[in-house]
Order: C-alpha cells, then structure tokens, then sequence
C-alpha cells in the first residue's frame, strides 16, 4: 500500500503493539493527543506524519486524514469504568468525527477497535465461569446484537453503528475489531476470562495488518488469539480478512509462564 494509513491512538498499548509489529510496512501518519516519544515512533515517521491533536478537533482531524488510505482508529477512553462525559466526547463524539472526516476525504479502509465490552452482557451468572472454559462450546460470532455490560460498552457498540452508518451511505469499507484482552509475551495471569480473550502483541499486528489488506464491505469480527478457552469466533476474521493468529493462552499457565513441551501433568 503507497498512500499514507492514519494511526490515531498511535501512543497507546494497542498502538504501540501495531507498530511494533508492522511499524515499517507503511507510511504511517500518527495522532494522539499526548505527544509520542520518539522511541515509540518508527524511523520513517517524520514529524510532520505527527498529529498531537483531539480526535474531536474536526479541523486538525480533516487534516490528518487528508491524502490517506486507511485509518486504523484506535483513540478513545479504554477505561470499561469510565463515566459518561467521557466515553461520550472520546469515544462516540471523537468515533463520528474520525469516521465522517475519513468518509469525506474517500478514505478506502476503516479498522475501529471495538472491545470485548460491547457484548459483555452475554456473560450472564448461568453462563460463566463455564463460558471461559476451553470444553464449553458457546461462541459469539459478530452477528449477534450488542449487548454491552457497561457504558463503555454502549461507547464501543454506537462507534460499531456509526461504522455501519458510514459503510452504507458512503461505501468505505469498515471492520469493527472486538478486541479481546492484550497483554505482551503472555496472557493475563490467574484471570480465566482474560485467558479466554486474550491477544498477544503478535496476533494484534498481524490482524490490523490483515485489516489493512484484505477486501471487505462491513465487518464485525473478534480480535483475540487462537486461544483453546475461548468464547469468540475467529472464523469470520479468517475466513474475511484471512487472519492466521499464532499465539494460544493454553501454551502458558494459569499463572502466565510459557509451557516447553505440552500441559502440565501432575507427576513430580
Ligand atoms: N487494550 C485492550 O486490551 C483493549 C483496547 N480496546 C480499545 O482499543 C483502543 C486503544 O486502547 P489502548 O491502547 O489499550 O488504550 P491506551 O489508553 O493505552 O491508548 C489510547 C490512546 O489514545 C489517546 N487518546 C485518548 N483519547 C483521545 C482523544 N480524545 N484524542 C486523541 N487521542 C486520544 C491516548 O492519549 C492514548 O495514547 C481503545 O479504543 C480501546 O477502547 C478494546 C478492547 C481491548
Ligand atoms: O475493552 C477493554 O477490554 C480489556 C479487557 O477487559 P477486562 O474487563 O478483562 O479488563 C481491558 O483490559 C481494556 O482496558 C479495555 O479497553
């Protein structure tokens, strides 16, 4: 791909993992609205590629996706307790002016990271701890409704509408990541539920590479790695975007220390 990919969110832990993985595969434009120290910005990102701006400042917005190919749109309050004002101005109000600049300025590809949290009513008390366990065969696939279990949720779920809005009354191709739990070189320890949807830095930067590259109209799909608990679908994601996640909470213990050679036994 020759034409710029705006980052937004490009200082964060999502960011950070993306550019660590396929940091020189493109020319990135970043934003975020702290600035990003220079070590967390690939070589080739001069300074002007540097947006320190809000998401919700439309002028600095429209500018930073002038000339761009893709946006992969990361900003936002990540917090599942953040209060109202925030994910409302950060996540809802910030979401609609990335997207709608981007829809304008004839942006081909969108990648918004949804979250995990836009259906985390679903884990209802009959369903869980069983859910999070690798024998339990209940999955969500990204065709069932939104169900958040918090405001942040609601957040992630409306940035996921605005995405079909836009999709449909401009044709820009939209894939809505449900991210998962990501962590770097091993799973959230002693927490079933994260194990379940964990994302490892890798499988991250390989799937925002996939959602870059492949060819979609709009799309909901799970971003978590090839994990054996799990309770999300990858199919569409492969199937779709020809995501091959290479990580699996199963190869670590419950207490995150990567596993040489098969399960732990119980033999001394
Ligand atoms: N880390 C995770 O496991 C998950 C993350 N996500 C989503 O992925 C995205 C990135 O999350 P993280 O990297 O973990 O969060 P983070 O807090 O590490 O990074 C977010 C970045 O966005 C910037 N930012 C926040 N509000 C902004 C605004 N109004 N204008 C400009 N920049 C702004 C922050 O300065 C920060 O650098 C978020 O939208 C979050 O909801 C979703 C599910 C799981
Ligand atoms: O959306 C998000 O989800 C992850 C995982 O949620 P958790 O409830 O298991 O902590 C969270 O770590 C991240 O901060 C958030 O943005």
């Amino acid at each position: 791909m020759d034409d710029p990919v705006l980052l937004t969110g490009a200082g964060g832990r999502v960011g950070q993992a993306i550019l660590d993985g396929i940091g020189e595969e493109y020319d990135w434009r970043l934003l975020d609205r702290e600035p990003i120290s220079a070590a967390k910005v690939p070589d080739r990102v001069t300074d002007a590629d540097q947006y320190v701006a809000d998401i919700t400042d439309e002028r600095a917005v429209r500018e930073a996706v002038t000339g761009v190919n893709a946006v992969v749109h990361l900003a936002g309050d990540p917090r599942k307790t953040a209060p109202w004002d925030s994910v409302l101005r950060n996540n809802i109000d910030g979401t609609q002016v990335v997207m709608r600049a981007a829809a304008e300025a004839g942006v081909e590809k969108f990648a918004f990271a949804s979250s995990n949290h836009a259906v985390g009513g679903y884990e209802t008390d009959d369903r869980t701890p069983d859910l999070y366990r690798p024998d339990d065969d209940y999955r969500l696939d990204g065709e069932e409704l939104p169900r958040p279990g918090n405001l942040y949720g609601v957040s992630k779920a409306t940035g996921e509408f605005l995405g079909r809005y836009y999709h449909d009354e401009t044709g820009m191709s939209v894939v809505c990541v449900r991210i998962g739990n990501l962590t770097k070189d091993h799973p959230p320890r002693e927490y079933e539920r994260g194990q379940a949807m964990w994302l490892s830095h890798g499988d991250c930067a390989h799937l925002f590479d996939r959602c870059l590259l492949a060819e979609y109209g709009f799309e909901i799909v799970y971003g978590i790695s090839d994990n054996d608990r799990k309770y999300y679908s990858i199919d569409r994601a492969r199937e779709v975007l020809g995501y091959d996640p290479q990580d699996n909470s199963a190869n670590y213990t419950f207490e995150g220390d990567p596993i040489a050679e098969g399960p732990p036994t119980d033999e001394p």
